[in-house]
């Protein structure tokens, strides 16, 4: 039973919930029942049918209405007393401004991306209203706080994005699963049925620098009276033959490698496919009926298939996407849920993994890879939702020494699934929340002002409307409102290169970036340098002074946000330890109570590397990880896995 002062504290509050999926509808019942009764909820998606196994407040005939209002309108059956406002839009729109959020006594994140995620961490602290945030990744979960001037930021800490992939595994020399499927999804699906115009190495790049991109060119090309199937055995001797063949000639690569086998499709099925027994009629078909394995008579998506039947699958697919889906090819990006793209990213993958010695795989886990899939546990959800409740009303109440970051493990650690963990001081270095500078290492004679926006304010900083400005003159600016020759001449602005532009940027500059919405405004050094190591640094530019994440997920590109990876894939060899932050160690941080301690002492601060009071689990095998304190007595820095999403 709550005390008197705690009901008050809930009572009065006025709450603001982000996202109303898994962890939302577990969290708005929860608030509910607790005694809050001024709840604004946004969430920018509708009900899907697959939301409705753990989105406890949706049912089957919500699907496609707003989860936001659905939500609210489920709860107020059982709550008649409590205001509930709806918000079907993106948070990151403008009218959720400072303003906006400075309504609220706390805000409570249950997000899936970063992105948005990010988005709301610098509106609260613009508007100085404490974030509980939250995330759950099957069994794992976090709930943490984050109130300025007390506790980190949400920022203040690397995050994980996605695992990036050197490129030549992923094109020459692949020794996972997941590099093949990461080939067959992001390469070979991807110029076959993405945007042709789009840079993609299909070829075989080894260390003389031989390619097959001239072959690449002409066998990708179909002329319209292509019969489907030749033109599929076309692509599969290609890539999984000729180039083999290439790659082979090259002595160097297979030294201390073993050596692929060219596969070619009149080896593996001399024989036209004549089975089409499934259910694609002629004139048009539901695109989620059109599928390779229902021709095929392919039922379990549990079997792992042989080679023979993935060399079917892949020609099967290949025909079906031009008979049935012709309207799609060039526009294609690979979606888990998109039937046909998944038997043949998984066909792809396995006929790959055979050429290279590595075991092939179902359908249904090649999915979970390529999706990269961890299915939600409802139950995972439900404890976060009351973690997040828990620590809200302690910031409702300001109490500020119990505040708590909570880990869900998987397996008990000293019989405790349920490790807390007192919140850290802020990074000092955190572009965020401080007003550390960061620097950028770029060539500024050939890097473009537009190179220099994707790549580090839009993806690096995660600026939604940013303005640019050298000194006092103004070089970049979005935003709706602007004049037509203004816009012009930013536009005309972003493809000059740094060093021309009207306000040349060279060695030494500093420039002022801010996004006006966000309230956020970082100053970065420039530092011209001439040349980078394309494999290490493929974005040709270095920005330092940001904590830069941890990478996990398999794409050949690291950009934005997803989920973990399928526990199939995660491996010892793949954990990679948060990169040390000059002047940032993990086992160096200092916690609130120290803070508090060292404020009390007011001369030496509390004794760095205290330990946590909860054993953290040793046996990590996954990719996300937290680094706590290092336990005095090993000297072994503690690690909590950190589930990304739900
Ligand atoms: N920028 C945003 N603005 C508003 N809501 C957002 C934003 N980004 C994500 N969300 C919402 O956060 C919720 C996250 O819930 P959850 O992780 O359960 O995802 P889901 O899409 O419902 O499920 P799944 O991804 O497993 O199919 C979603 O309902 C999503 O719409
Ligand atoms: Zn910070």
């Amino acid at each position: 039973m709550a005390s008197d002062s705690k009901l008050e504290a809930i009572k009065a509050a006025k709450v603001l919930m982000v996202g109303a999926g898994g962890i939302g509808c577990e969290l708005l019942k929860t608030l509910a029942l607790s005694g809050f009764r001024d709840i604004h909820i946004i969430d920018m998606d509708t009900i899907e049918v697959s939301n409705l196994n753990r989105q406890f407040l949706f049912r089957q005939s919500h699907v496609g209405q707003s989860k936001a209002k659905v939500a609210r309108d489920a709860v107020i059956k059982f709550r008649l007393d409590i205001n509930i406002t709806p918000y079907h839009a993106n948070v990151k729109d403008p009218d959720f401004n400072v303003e906006f959020f400075k309504q609220f006594n706390v805000v409570l994140n249950g997000l899936d991306n970063l992105d948005a995620r990010r988005h709301v961490n610098r509106l609260c602290l613009a508007a100085e209203v404490p974030l509980v945030e939250s995330g759950t990744t099957g069994f794992l979960g976090q709930v943490t706080v984050h109130v300025k001037g007390k506790t980190e930021c949400y920022e203040c800490q690397p995050k994980p994005t996605p695992k990036s992939y050197p490129v030549c595994t992923i094109t020459s020399t692949p020794l996972k699963f997941v590099h093949c499927i990461v080939w067959a999804k992001d390469l070979l699906f991807a110029k076959l049925f993405g945007d042709r115009n789009q840079g993609n190495d299909l070829n075989v790049r080894s260390v003389d620098g031989a390619d097959s991109s001239k072959h690449t060119e002409d066998v990708f090309e179909r002329s319209l009276e292509e019969d489907p199937e030749k033109y599929g055995r076309k692509i599969y001797d290609h890539v999984f033959g000729y180039n083999t063949e290439v790659a082979l000639a090259n002595e160097e690569t297979w030294k201390n490698r073993r050596r692929p086998k060219p596969i070619y499709a009149r080896n593996v099925l001399p024989d036209k496919i004549v089975l089409r027994n499934g259910n694609v009629k002629n004139g048009r078909t539901e695109e989620s009926a059109i599928s390779a394995m229902s021709s095929l008579d392919l039922s379990n998506p549990q079997d792992i298939w042989s080679l023979v039947e993935n060399t079917k699958v892949f020609l099967e697919a290949v025909r079906l996407f031009i008979e049935k889906r012709l309207q799609d090819i060039g526009n294609l990006t690979f979606d888990k849920d998109d039937q046909l793209a998944v038997e043949f990213v998984t066909a792809a993958a396995n006929i790959r993994a055979a050429s290279f010695g590595i075991p092939m795989h179902s359908l249904f886990e090649a999915k979970g890879i390529a999706g990269n899939i961890v299915h939600a546990v409802a139950t995972t959800n439900a404890i976060i939702a009351g973690l997040i409740v828990i620590e809200a009303i302690k910031v409702l109440q300001n109490d500020s020494p119990n505040y708590r970051m909570t880990y869900c493990l998987e397996h008990p650690s000293r019989k405790m699934l349920l490790m807390p963990v007192e919140p850290f001081e802020a990074n000092k270095s955190c572009y965020v929340c401080s007003e550390t500078p960061l620097l950028l290492e770029i060539n500024t004679s050939n890097s473009k002002l537009r190179d220099f926006v994707e790549k580090i304010v839009t993806n690096k900083l995660g600026m939604h409307f940013p303005l640019i400005m050298h000194g006092s003159n103004l070089i970049f600016e979005v935003g709706d409102d602007l004049e037509v020759d203004v816009a012009a001449n930013y536009a005309l602005n972003l493809d000059k290169v740094l060093a021309e532009l009207p306000s040349p940027v060279t060695n030494g500059t500093m420039l002022t970036v801010e996004d006006l919405q966000q309230e956020l405004s970082c100053n970065i050094n420039i530092k011209h340098r001439e040349m980078f190591d394309e494999e290490k640094e493929p974005d040709g530019m270095v920005l330092t002074g940001w904590t830069a994440p941890t990478e996990r997920d398999s794409h050949v590109t690291t950009n934005g946000e997803s989920t973990a990876n399928a526990a199939s894939v995660m491996e010892e060899s793949e954990v990679e330890i948060a990169p040390e932050i000059p002047g940032f160690t993990s086992g160096n941080k200092r916690k609130l109570s120290e803070i508090a301690e060292a404020d009390a002492q007011e001369t030496h601060p509390a004794p760095k590397n205290s330990t946590t009071n909860h054993e953290a689990p040793e046996d990590v095998d996954d990719e996300d990880i937290v680094l706590l304190d290092k336990n005095p007595e090993t000297g072994n820095q503690k690690k909590v896995k950190l589930a990304a999403n739900c």
